[in-house]
C-alpha cells in the first residue's frame, strides 16, 4: 500500500474503533504518569481532528497540578497555529474557553494569545513504527517545524494501539520521536 492509502485507511479505522473511550481514558493516564517530574511549564499540544485521541483534559489537569506544588508553578498549554509561508507550526497559549478561529485545514487555533516556545511537544501520530517514527497526514509540518526550533523540544508521540505500524519505512526527512504513548504505556523507547 502507498502512503496515502494507509493514510486513508488509518482514518477510516480510528473513526470507527468501537471503544475509543476506554482506550482514551487509559492513554490519558498514561500521560498523566508520564507527566509525573518533567520539569516543563509550557507544554504543546493539538486540538484533536479526525478521530484523534483528545490530550486537552490530561494536559489541563497537570496545569492545575501545577498550582498544587510545594513551590506553585505557572503551566501554560499552547497550540499549534500553521504558518502558511513556511509551512512550520507556531504555538500559541490556550486554556479552556479560549476564544478560537478557524486554522488552515478548518482546525481551530487561539484567538490572538501569546506566542510561546513548548520544550515539551505532544505530537498526534496517525500512525507509528518502531525507532519513534511516525506517519501523520502528509504536510511534514512538524518535519519542518522540529528541523528549526530552537531549543529543541522533547517530543512525545500520541497514538491508539490501533495505529501501530510494524513494517513502517522513515524517509530522510523523518525525525524520530524521544517517546511515544498509546493506550498501552510507553510503547517507544522500549524497556
Ligand atoms: N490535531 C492536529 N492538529 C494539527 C496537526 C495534526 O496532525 N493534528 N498538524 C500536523 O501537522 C498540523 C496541521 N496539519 C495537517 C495537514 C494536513 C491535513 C489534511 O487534512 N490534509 C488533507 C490533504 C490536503 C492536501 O493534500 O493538500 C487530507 O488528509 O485530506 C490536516 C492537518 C497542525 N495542527
Ligand atoms: N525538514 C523538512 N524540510 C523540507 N521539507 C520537508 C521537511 N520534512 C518534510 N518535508 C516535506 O513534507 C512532505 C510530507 O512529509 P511526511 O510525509 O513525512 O509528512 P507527515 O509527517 O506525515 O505530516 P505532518 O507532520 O504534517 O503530520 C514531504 O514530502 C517532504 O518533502
Amino acid at each position: 500500500m502507498d502512503k496515502k492509502a494507509v493514510r486513508q485507511a488509518l482514518i477510516e479505522q480510528r473513526l470507527n474503533l468501537p471503544d475509543r473511550l476506554q482506550r482514551a481514558e487509559l492513554l490519558q493516564r498514561v500521560m498523566r504518569i508520564w507527566l509525573v517530574g518533567r520539569p516543563d511549564t509550557v507544554i504543546g499540544a493539538y486540538w484533536p481532528i479526525k478521530g484523534e485521541f483528545d490530550p486537552l483534559p490530561a494536559l489541563h489537569r497537570w496545569k492545575e497540578d501545577g498550582e498544587l506544588l510545594d513551590e506553585p508553578q505557572l503551566r501554560r498549554i499552547a497550540l499549534p497555529v500553521v504558518d502558511k509561508v513556511h509551512k512550520t507550526l507556531v504555538f500559541h497559549a490556550w486554556y479552556p474557553g479560549c476564544p478560537m478561529e478557524e486554522d488552515a485545514y478548518d482546525i481551530p487555533k487561539p484567538k490572538d494569545t501569546e506566542v510561546v516556545v513548548p520544550t515539551l511537544l505532544f505530537v498526534p501520530c496517525l500512525g507509528y513504527g518502531a525507532g519513534g517514527y511516525r506517519l501523520g497526514y502528509g504536510g511534514g509540518f512538524y518535519d519542518r517545524t522540529l528541523a528549526t526550533l530552537q531549543p529543541q523540544p522533547v517530543t512525545v508521540g500520541l497514538g491508539f494501539t490501533q495505529g501501530f505500524l510494524p513494517d513502517f519505512e522513515p524517509e530522510a526527512h523523518d525525525v524520530p520521536l524521544h517517546a511515544i504513548l498509546n493506550d498501552n504505556g510507553v510503547v517507544w523507547p522500549v524497556a
